[in-house]
C-alpha cells in the first residue's frame, strides 16, 4: 500500500495528453484517454495513473471522488497581454460605429491609450491588477501562461511590466513565461521615426537577458505599425542575442507575418486571421506554431476567421489562446476561446483538447512541464464539471471548472452556493 497526499477516484474521462512533442495536422485528432481514471499525487507530482483497478493500492491524506467527471492536465494560455494599467471600455462605442481598430490606434487611443495608463500606475498597483486577472484565470482551469509586456513603449515602463510579470511568476501559482513586446506600437514621441523606436527598443535587450525579464520578443506587424523589412530587421537582431521568437501575424491586414515567421524559425506566429495558402504552407513545412485568437476576431466584429481547418489539414500545429488584453479580446475565460474554436474555426474537440494544452505548451517553450499529465511531472489538473470532453466547447459562457490542482496543491475549488 503506497501513501500519497491526494488521490482523484472515479474520473469518468481522464486526458493525459500524453505526446513527446506537439500534434500537428491530423495528429490533432489523436486525444490519450483513460475511462474510469486514478490519479496519485505525491508531493507535487503525479506519482499514478491508472484505473480504478488500482484504487486499494494506496491510501492519501486527500481523497477526491470525481464522481465520474473529466481531469485534464491544467490549461495553458499561450498568448496574453496580461500586464496593464486602466481599460478601454470607452472604446466600445466607437466600435459600435463601425470605427476600425487601426483608425482607433491611428487616432493615437487603443494600444497608445493603455500605454498612457500603464506608464501612470504604479509597480505595486500594475502587480495588484495583474494578479486579480491571474486569479480569475487560476479559477477557469489555466495553470500556466504567457505574459507579454508592450504598454510601456519606453525602457522603465517595458521593465516595469515585466518585472511585474517576474514578480508575480514567483509569488502566483499560475506560472508565467514572459516576452518582450516593446514592438508594440509607435509612442507619440517616435510618430515620424519608427526605426528610431526600434534601435531604441532592441538596446533594453541586453539588460532583459542579463535579468533574465524574457525568454521571447515579439512584434506587431501590421499596418500604421511595423512592416515585414522592419519586423525582419528586429526579429533577427532579436534572435541573434539569444531570443526565442513570436509574432502578432496577418491579424488584420495579410501582409505576410506568417511567412516572415517562419523564414525566421519563430517558434509561433500569432493571429494569422489573413495568412496566406504560401503562408499556411511554410507553417506546416517549419514547424512553426499557429497560435489562433478567435476571441479576438469576436471582438473586433469581423465575419472572417483564421483559416484553421486548412491549416490543420495541411499539418500545421495549432494551438488556441485568449490574447487577453483591455483593446482587443478583454476576457481571461480560454474555456470560452475553445467554444469559439468550435464553433468558429470549425475544430474539433479532440483538436480543440490539444491546442489549450500540449500544443499551447509547446508554443511557450513548456512542452517538458505543462500540457499533459505524466508520472514524475508537476502534477497540474483540473476536474471539470462535465461529464466527458466534448461537452466543453459545447457549453460555452460559463466556467465548468469545479476543482484546480497546481503542483499538487488545491488552488481553486468552485464555491459550493448553490447558484456558483
Ligand atoms: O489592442 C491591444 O491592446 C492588444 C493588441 N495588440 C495587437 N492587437 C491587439
Ligand atoms: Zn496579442
Amino acid at each position: 500500500m503506497q501513501h500519497v497526499d491526494i488521490l482523484l477516484i472515479n474520473i469518468g474521462q481522464l486526458l493525459t495528453m500524453e505526446s513527446l512533442g506537439p500534434r500537428a495536422g491530423k495528429e490533432m485528432q489523436k486525444l490519450p484517454m483513460i475511462e474510469d481514471g486514478l490519479v496519485a499525487i505525491s508531493k507535487g507530482k503525479i506519482a499514478y495513473i491508472g484505473t480504478s483497478d488500482s484504487r486499494n493500492d494506496f491510501k492519501a491524506d486527500i481523497i477526491i471522488d470525481c464522481e465520474g467527471k473529466l481531469v485534464t492536465p491544467g490549461l495553458v494560455d499561450p498568448h496574453t497581454h496580461v500586464v496593464f494599467g486602466g481599460s478601454r471600455e470607452h472604446e466600445m462605442t466607437l466600435k459600435q460605429q463601425g470605427i476600425p481598430y487601426l483608425d482607433i490606434l491611428k487616432q493615437g487611443g487603443g494600444i497608445l491609450s493603455t500605454v498612457t495608463k500603464t506608464r501612470d500606475v504604479s509597480k505595486e498597483d500594475l502587480y495588484k491588477k495583474a494578479r486579480f486577472h491571474l486569479d480569475r484565470m487560476l479559477s477557469h482551469g489555466v495553470t500556466t501562461i504567457e505574459a507579454k509586456s508592450g504598454y510601456g513603449l519606453d525602457r522603465q515602463t517595458e521593465l516595469k511590466q515585466l518585472k511585474v510579470a517576474k514578480q508575480l511568476n514567483e509569488t502566483h501559482s499560475i506560472d508565467l513565461v514572459s516576452t518582450f513586446l516593446g514592438a508594440h506600437a509607435i509612442p507619440k514621441e517616435y510618430k515620424e521615426e519608427p526605426e528610431a523606436f526600434l534601435q531604441e527598443m532592441l538596446a533594453i535587450l541586453g539588460q532583459i537577458k542579463t535579468e533574465e525579464l524574457a525568454e521571447f520578443v515579439d512584434i506587431f506587424t501590421e499596418t500604421g505599425v511595423f512592416t515585414v523589412e522592419q519586423s525582419r530587421k528586429y526579429l533577427a537582431e532579436a534572435k541573434a542575442l539569444g531570443f526565442d521568437l513570436k509574432i502578432h501575424a496577418d491579424e488584420i491586414d495579410p501582409l505576410g507575418g506568417t511567412e516572415l515567421a517562419c523564414e525566421l524559425c519563430a517558434v509561433t506566429a500569432d493571429h494569422l486571421v489573413g495568412a496566406s495558402d504560401e503562408g499556411i504552407k511554410r507553417l506546416a513545412e517549419s514547424g512553426t506554431i499557429a497560435v489562433l485568437l478567435p476571441g479576438t476576431t469576436f471582438y473586433l466584429g469581423k465575419d472572417t476567421f483564421a483559416r484553421a481547418r486548412k491549416m490543420i489539414d495541411e499539418g500545421v500545429i495549432v494551438a488556441l489562446a485568449t490574447d487577453f488584453n483591455p483593446g482587443s479580446c478583454p476576457t481571461e475565460n480560454l474555456q470560452l476561446i475553445m467554444s469559439f474554436a468550435a464553433l468558429k474555426l470549425k475544430m474539433t474537440p479532440e483538436e480543440i483538447w490539444n491546442a489549450v494544452t500540449i500544443n499551447a505548451a509547446h508554443a511557450i517553450n513548456r512542452g517538458d512541464v505543462a500540457g499533459q499529465l505524466v508520472i514524475g511531472r508537476q502534477a497540474d489538473l483540473v476536474i471539470w464539471d462535465v461529464p466527458n470532453y466534448q461537452y466543453l466547447p459545447y457549453h460555452y459562457g460559463v466556467n465548468h471548472a469545479n476543482t484546480v490542482i497546481k503542483r499538487g496543491e488545491i488552488v481553486s475549488k468552485r464555491s459550493n452556493h448553490p447558484d456558483s
